[in-house]
């Protein structure tokens, strides 16, 4: 039997491999006119955002992580023709068409490109204009959406690899995600394990999948232990995803417990790690206008469904299921209200541990980041001035694939 690749059994051990995205030029085809629907409050700079990604992928190289990009990864397994072909197929069918002429002209037209053109629009999207202009029937829904620029519309939210997929111990959960305009990015990721060699998809389980009902994503999921799971129930994930992952691990996996938390479902924090991260074995960093709102369950395993216990506050459920004997909360915005929430919306609680007691944050965030070392954290600044756009930080932008056990 080979040995399993992937191997995440806690949210701090050393980062060995991380799955990136450089932003690229999806980027470039969001205009005011679409923000909310590609879930984006802002228009960042390309360049600008390229060199701060760059300069966030080499610090990680520079402190021993190998980065993979989903690019590279892409490009090597469609060389394969078969792949390809079903990879064109699946693109076109996942834009909603509904115009069986056009999805067939489509995927002539794709079928004509290099890889790393199909790659470059599989991500980037088909502009209209760029689609030669072929004369055919105009179907109906032609004239209905007339105005849409788009027949492959873009993806400019996979630099937040994070939640597109999670391993958890040494398995994959590729989600579900909540809206449209991130349905493709976990279709990738499908691609990936399915195809590419270095997932040794034959060894690796499956945890959930994108083609699940009931959405999760991977922002609200942190893997606290070996044995314990925290997943948010969030704007973006479901009560019944949730039990249903959790049914699994404690069936499959050596994943003995999963904490339920609670958030207010709001786009300021769309995920548990909008507002809550853990950056060393027994300490975490929470936005303090959630604190007193928060709520915790400790699932653990039934027979069809996980058995649900209320608890009595989120620290508790961490203390019992991580069996501490105490656990400190840090504050971010240095214990003011106004800091705090601005310094939120900018992602000072996404912080991303690279190794324990080591996190990346963004430098724009000073007070949350002040506070983190004031209780003995190694914080490691990064420039996210365009990043930050999009809504994440660097948590959303990575998605580890192995790390060193504790
Ligand atoms: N884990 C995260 O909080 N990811 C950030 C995702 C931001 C992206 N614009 C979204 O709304 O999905």
């Amino acid at each position: 039997m080979p040995e399993r690749f992937l191997n995440v059994s806690s949210e701090i051990g050393k980062l060995k491999i991380v799955l990136l995205h450089r932003p690229g030029r999806e980027l470039e085809r969001l205009t005011p006119q679409y923000l909310q629907e590609l879930l984006f409050d802002d228009i960042p700079w390309l360049k600008k955002m390229k060199e701060e990604h760059d300069g966030f992928a080499k610090m990680m190289e520079d402190r021993g992580c190998q980065t993979y990009y989903y690019e590279t990864l892409l490009d090597e397994i469609l060389k394969d023709r078969t792949i390809r072909f079903n990879f064109i197929t699946d693109i076109v069918t996942n834009c909603n068409i509904k115009n069986v002429d056009l999805e067939r002209l489509l995927i002539e037209f794709l079928q004509g490109k290099t890889v790393e053109e199909i790659v470059e629009i599989a991500i980037a999207g088909l502009h209209k204009r760029d689609f030669p202009d072929i004369e055919r029937e105009l179907h109906l829904v032609d004239y209905i959406r007339r105005e849409y620029p788009f027949y492959i519309n873009p993806l400019p939210n996979l630099y937040f690899t994070r939640d597109i997929g999670a391993v958890i111990g040494e398995g994959l959960s590729i989600n579900k995600m909540k809206t449209a305009a991130r349905d493709r990015e976990t279709m990738f990721l499908k691609y990936i394990y399915q195809y590419h060699p270095t997932f040794k998809r034959e060894v690796t389980p499956l945890w959930y999948d994108y083609k699940e009902t009931h959405s999760l994503e991977g922002g609200d999921i942190l893997v606290l232990s070996p044995k314990v799971v925290a997943i948010g129930c969030s704007e973006r994930t479901s009560a019944a995803a949730i039990e249903t992952i959790s049914q699994r691990l404690f069936k499959e996996s050596n994943i003995e417990k999963v904490i339920a938390v609670e958030i207010p479902c709001t786009r300021a924090y769309m995920h548990l790690d909008t507002v809550f991260t853990m950056v060393d074995q027994d300490k975490f960093t929470i936005y303090p206008g959630i604190e007193d709102t928060v709520k915790a369950y400790e699932l653990t395993a039934g027979k069809m469904t996980p058995k649900v216990k209320p608890m009595d506050s989120l620290k508790d459920a961490l203390k019992n299921a991580l069996n501490l004997p105490a656990i400190k909360f840090i504050q971010s915005g240095g214990g003011d209200e106004i800091t705090a929430a601005r310094e939120q919306w900018n992602d000072s609680t996404n912080t991303l541990a690279i190794a324990p007691g080591v996190v990346v944050t963004y430098n724009r965030n000073e007070s949350s980041n002040e506070t983190l070392r004031q209780h003995g954290i190694e914080v490691i600044e990064i420039e996210g001035s365009e990043l930050v756009r999009g809504r994440g930080g660097p948590r959303c932008m990575s998605m580890p694939l192995v790390r060193e056990d504790l």
